[in-house]
């Protein structure tokens, strides 16, 4: 059985935590919430049948198999990072993070201190795989259009590109690197930087995000060239209920990410 601690417990969290009740080989035993929030996470995971403790930082005895982070960028410094050094393997969604110049050196160099991995998910997109493997024989462009229902960019800089509550057809409210996407709209741009860290990195990536009210899911669209040949890729992800910036196909993704480090045949 593999012993997990997950930081972050909102919508992915307790997807995640739902679906790994059925996994006699996944256990999750630690909770890492934000400090003030620990009750509200407790209430949350009041009718699980093994609830996992709910504590604001690992305990310095604690050895997990594998740290599991669905929290948010500033989770990447405050707990990741640590974790790495103590020799932790760690999986992250909140791939957007690694936008903050020196963040994937620091990170790379605290899992070589403590001689282990960190491992970027796919979340709400796919085709990674392709396109990583593409970016070995040379890619020339990479194009990526993030859409989602205009109240998936409520409480973001969108609110100041158009009026979200009025506007009638879609509407382009960034174009820009996936560097700059990903920093301005942390919660919503994290496929933006996967697609470019697997690609053409973060600067040569071009994104394009749109509000649209005739949409009631997250289409993720991109268009890769290269000495491979051409690849597209649209998905048409569920937001999840709990919480709608964010794609059902992310708590899937750590939910597989998770079995295939516990389960005999990887896929
Ligand atoms: N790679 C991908 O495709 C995607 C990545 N994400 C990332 O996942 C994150 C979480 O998404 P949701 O679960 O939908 O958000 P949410 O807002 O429903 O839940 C996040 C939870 O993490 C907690 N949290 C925030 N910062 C923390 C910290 N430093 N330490 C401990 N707990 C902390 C919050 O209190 C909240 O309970 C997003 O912020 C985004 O960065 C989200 C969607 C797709
Ligand atoms: O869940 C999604 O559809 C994608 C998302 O929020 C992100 O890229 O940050």
């Amino acid at each position: 059985m593999l012993h997990i601690t997950m930081i972050g417990c909102g919508a992915i969290g307790v997807g995640v935590l739902e679906l790994l009740e059925k996994d006699p080989q996944l256990c999750v035993d630690y909770v890492i919430a934000s400090a003030g929030s620990e009750e509200l996470v407790r209430q949350r995971l009041a009718s699980f049948k093994q609830p996992p403790q709910v504590l604001t930082a690992l305990p310095a005895d604690a050895r997990p198999d594998l740290l599991v982070e669905c929290a948010g960028h500033r989770a990447i410094e405050e707990h990741v990072l640590p974790a790495l050094e103590r020799g932790i393997a760690c999986l992250i969604v909140s791939v957007g993070a690694l936008s903050e110049v020196g963040l994937v050196e620091r990170l790379e160099a605290a899992a070589e201190r403590g001689q282990t991995r960190i491992e970027l998910l796919p979340g709400a997109i796919g085709g990674i795989d392709a396109l990583s493997a593409a970016k070995v024989g040379g890619l020339d462009s990479v194009n990526y259009t993030g859409r989602k229902p205009a109240r998936a960019w409520k409480n973001t800089p969108a609110e100041q590109a158009c009026d979200l509550d009025s506007i009638s057809e879609a509407t382009v409210i960034f174009q820009g690197s996936a560097r700059e996407a990903a920093r301005l709209y942390p919660k919503n741009a994290n496929v933006a930087a996967t697609l470019s860290l697997a690609g053409l990195g973060l600067d040569r990536t071009h994104v394009t995000l749109i509000a649209d009210p005739l949409s009631e899911e997250n289409v993720h669209h991109f268009e890769a060239r290269g000495a491979f040949g051409g690849f597209e890729l649209s998905l048409r992800g569920k937001p999840l209920v709990a919480n709608p910036k964010t794609s059902a196909l992310t708590v899937y993704s750590v939910v597989r990410a998770l079995g295939n480090h516990a389960h005999a045949i990887s896929i």
